[in-house]
Order: C-alpha cells, then sequence, then structure tokens
C-alpha cells in the first residue's frame, strides 16, 4: 500500500447557485472511499445539508492547514471556505457574480495545494461559466485556469466512460474558429496526449483513431481539405513516432467503431463532436479528465444544471465517478512512478 494514501484529494464546490453543494453531500452522506476536504462555501455546504436532510459535521479549516490530519470519518465533511462568505440566500439557479468568484476562488486554492502536493488530486464540481464571466474571470472554464495556474503549456480535455474515450483537439472555441484554429501542430500534440493519457490508465500500446473535421472525412478533398491537409499529415507524423494513430477516419461512425472495441480513444476535432457520443451514454457515467497537468484532475461531465440546483434531485453518479477514477490515476501514480512524471 502507499505511504501517500491519507493524502485527501481535493474536491471543489463548482458554482453554489447550481447542484455542486448537493451532489457533494450526497457522495459524503453515501460515505467516502478515500479522505477528501472540499474548497468552497462552508455556508452553501450547510444548506444543502439541510436541503437533503444529512446532518453532515461540517469542519472548516484555515486557508493555511497544511492537511495533515485525518479527513475521511463518517457523517464529516472538511471544507477549506472561501472568502468573503457567500450569502445565506443566495438564489439558487441564478447567475451571480459572486457565486463565479467564490468558485473560481476555491479552484486556485485547490490547484495551489495540488501543485504543494497537499492534495494528490483535483475532483472539480461545475461552475457556471457565465457567473464566472459576470464576475470579470474571462476563461473558458476550469481547462484554462489549471493549465495557466500549474504553468501547463499543452493540455487536453478528455471525457471518459465504461464504453468510450475521447479527447478534444480544440474545446471551447466558435464553431466558425475550428477550422482556422487546427494546425498539423495541435493535431500531433493532442494525438500524443491521447497516447500519454491511454498509458497512463494502463494501455500499453493505445490504438488512437483520429476522426476527420468534414463529412466523411472530407471525401478525399470533396466536402473540405482540413482532413487532407492537417489531420492525415499530423498521424502520419505520430506514427513516424511510433504511435499507432489512424484516420482521419468520418466522425459520424469512428465513435462506434471505438465503443465496439476496434480503438481505445478518439480524437475528436470540436467539443460537441467528442462529448455528444459521450453524452448520449449518460451524463452520469461520464467522467471529464484533464490530460497533461503535473497533478491529476478529474471533474463531472455535467454542468450547473441551474433548472433542477436547490430540489434535491441532482444524481451524484458522475461525481462519485470523477471522485473514483481520480483516486485509482493517483494510485497508479503513486505506486507505479515515483519521479512525478504526469501519467495522464
Ligand atoms: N465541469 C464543468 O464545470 C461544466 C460546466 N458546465 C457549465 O454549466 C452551465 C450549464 O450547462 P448546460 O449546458 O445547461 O448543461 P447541464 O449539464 O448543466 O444541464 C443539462 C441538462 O442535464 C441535467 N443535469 C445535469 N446534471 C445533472 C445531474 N447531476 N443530475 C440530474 N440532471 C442533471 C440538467 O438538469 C439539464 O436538464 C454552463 O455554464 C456550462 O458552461 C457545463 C459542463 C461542464
Ligand atoms: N463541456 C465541458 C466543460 O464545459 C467543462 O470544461 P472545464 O470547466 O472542465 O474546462
Amino acid at each position: 500500500m502507499s505511504t501517500n494514501r491519507r493524502i485527501p484529494l481535493a474536491m471543489t464546490l463548482g458554482d453554489a447557485a447550481g447542484i455542486g453543494p448537493e451532489i457533494i453531500v450526497k457522495l459524503h452522506a453515501a460515505g467516502l472511499t478515500a479522505p477528501c476536504v472540499v474548497y468552497g462555501d462552508a455556508g452553501a455546504l450547510r444548506r444543502a445539508c439541510a436541503l437533503l436532510g444529512q446532518p453532515l459535521n461540517i469542519i472548516e479549516l484555515s486557508p493555511q492547514d497544511a492537511l495533515t490530519g485525518d479527513y475521511q470519518q463518517a457523517g464529516s465533511l472538511f471544507v477549506k471556505p472561501t472568502t468573503p462568505t457567500l450569502p445565506a440566500d443566495l438564489p439558487y439557479g441564478v447567475v451571480d457574480a459572486r457565486a463565479g468568484k467564490a468558485a473560481v476562488q476555491a479552484l486556485e486554492r485547490a490547484i495551489d495545494d495540488a501543485m504543494a502536493k497537499r492534495v494528490r488530486a483535483i475532483v472539480t464540481a461545475p461552475l457556471n461559466k457565465e457567473s464566472m464571466h459576470a464576475a470579470g474571470i474571462d476563461y473558458p472554464g476550469h481547462t484554462e485556469i489549471l493549465a495557466e495556474r500549474s504553468n501547463t503549456k499543452h493540455v487536453a480535455m478528455m471525457l471518459v466512460n465504461d464504453q468510450l474515450r475521447v479527447i478534444l483537439a480544440t474545446i471551447h472555441i466558435a464553431l466558425a474558429e475550428v477550422s482556422p484554429t487546427l494546425s498539423q501542430e495541435l493535431e500531433l500534440r493532442t494525438i500524443e496526449l491521447a497516447a500519454q493519457a491511454c498509458q497512463g490508465m494502463g494501455i500499453a500500446s493505445p490504438r488512437v483513431a483520429v476522426a476527420g473535421l468534414n463529412p466523411h472525412a472530407g471525401e478525399h478533398g470533396k466536402f473540405g481539405r482540413e482532413d487532407l491537409d492537417i489531420i492525415a499529415p499530423a498521424i502520419a507524423q505520430a506514427r513516424a513516432k511510433g504511435i499507432d494513430a489512424s484516420g482521419p477516419w468520418p466522425g459520424d461512425t469512428v465513435f462506434m467503431r471505438a465503443r465496439r472495441g476496434e480503438f481505445d480513444i478518439c480524437v475528436a476535432q470540436y467539443h460537441d463532436q467528442g462529448l455528444i457520443p459521450i453524452k448520449y451514454l449518460g451524463i452520469d457515467e461520464g467522467v471529464n479528465v484533464t490530460v497533461g497537468l503535473p497533478f491529476v484532475r478529474t471533474s463531472v461531465d455535467h454542468g450547473t444544471a441551474f433548472d433542477i440546483a436547490g430540489k434535491g434531485v441532482a444524481d451524484p453518479s458522475s461525481l462519485m465517478t470523477a471522485f473514483k477514477l481520480a483516486l485509482s490515476l493517483t494510485q497508479a501514480k503513486y505506486e507505479q512512478n515515483d519521479q512525478g512524471k504526469p501519467l495522464i
């Protein structure tokens, strides 16, 4: 057993006006399988406990706490609170700059603790991008904040469930910007990160399938040239580097083929190309993993669900799966790679 086993996982609250607090309380009420410290507003967690009738003992730590205690105690939830505290009557399901700001502050503190190795991984509950932007914080999402604050040049977003692994060449950009953003360098880097991620998950020689951008992967140039001019040469470069990459495959069938077992991971060219097949299989199943960071970060694959926030009905399954994956990825890291090289 690893000597690092008791180092807690950090879990960020996300947007307090969304379902983050209630799914976190549900996860704790079900019983933690590893130590965990939540980063976020303590009042929002107490309110979620009241909403769900879960009498958890919310234990507040100081922002400077070195996290050397025992953070897996039945009936307790440990929190590093954000400041200033949020109002007790913060409306559920509404964009609010205060909640957006607190969500980002919690994330930043968790990143700092992950960089200092005080926590072994970060698991994030959803933040609301409009609330974050309302607070004047102009990032597309967690991924870019994680990369910048950890001084990581290249990261990629991977979504996984029991049946598929998908990694994105481009993330949160307008569809009109996808084609001008694609380059051989970006494609090759994404293929390399895909292979790295699979190896971190125990697949020694991953089969990386690359989806084309255009219908039928461009039909030999008839429906667009990106597949021929950008994606195919990058696949050839990856193959020359020893990666078992193939494609560009038509985007409408490549995920089905991966699900049948032909490939270990698919590179999707844009957000919805990759996320639709994952979420269609069920948002309760999926986990978002940031590949390339110096620490493990997993996340729910769903958003803040403002339509159901504060009703107590939110499903904690994706958070539970994200927690389990972060735990298993860090066990592998601690047991197989003591140089600290990122496995994922
Ligand atoms: N990891 C993150 O921080 C993510 C954040 N977002 C952000 O969340 C906000 C809302 O995004 P939407 O596109 O509306 O997607 P959403 O995932 O919040 O909601 C889509 C639908 O799924 C349902 N749903 C989502 N999670 C659920 C759960 N745990 N249990 C039961 N039902 C659930 C919602 O009620 C809604 O009907 C946006 O600001 C978006 O950017 C979206 C995805 C991931
Ligand atoms: N669609 C995925 C998503 O919005 C999550 O992004 P991030 O906040 O993890 O960067």
